[in-house]
């Protein structure tokens, strides 16, 4: 696998204020958990686990040493695809978390939000472009056209004990953000 996409996008962007997409890109709690509010029928669609490698710098940075695993799925509201996600973790937060390995359509969520001792760092934001956002289509294998707003990602790692896992969310084109539902 080569390094995640996610990983050139432009970090570091301010959302726009008092929207809903600002809401929905600084939700702390569990997307999966807001998701399901809104869906009658939610579910998890696993484009790939794997073992990622190599790592890009930064991922390294971010991560603990050591090999890396990669999980990108599409989350599914009502059958419409309404979030990439992809989770990188490292070989020391496997073995700290085993259940990570067995997650199948079980959304990630579901687990880590379980921790009494979770912790999330700030969200860091991105607005792809159409190309970046193609080549990630392309690249992940799937297909969810876009509309006249170019879609926004974030980014947050978060940590329960010795585990720890980098959390992109790009939230896709037909969105509750960007149809103002909050
Ligand atoms: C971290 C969460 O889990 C969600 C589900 C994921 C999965 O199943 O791989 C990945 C990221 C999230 O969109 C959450 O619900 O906030």
């Amino acid at each position: 696998m080569t390094p995640s996409v996610d990983s050139d996008w432009r970090w570091g962007r301010s959302a726009p204020a008092s929207s809903a997409l600002g809401d929905w890109l600084h939700e702390p709690g569990s997307l999966t958990r807001r998701l399901r509010r809104h869906c009658r029928h939610f579910r998890v669609q696993v484009l790939s686990d794997s073992v990622l490698r190599p790592l890009t710098p930064a991922q390294v940075e971010r991560l603990q040493a050591g090999q890396a695993y990669c999980r990108e799925v599409l989350l599914l509201c009502d059958e419409v695809p309404w979030v990439y996600a992809s989770s990188l973790y490292s070989s020391a937060t496997q073995a700290a978390l085993p259940a990570l390995a067995g997650l199948g359509s079980k959304a990630l969520g579901e687990l880590m939000f379980e921790a009494t001792d979770l912790q999330r760092t700030p969200f860091d934001l991105a607005e792809l472009s159409a190309v970046e956002y193609r080549r990630l289509q392309t690249r992940a294998g799937f297909n969810a056209a876009l509309s006249d707003t170019l879609p926004w990602a974030r980014r947050s790692t978060l940590s329960t004990g010795a585990a720890r896992v980098l959390v992109t969310e790009l939230f896709l084109p037909a969105s509750a953000p960007y149809r103002n539902i909050v």
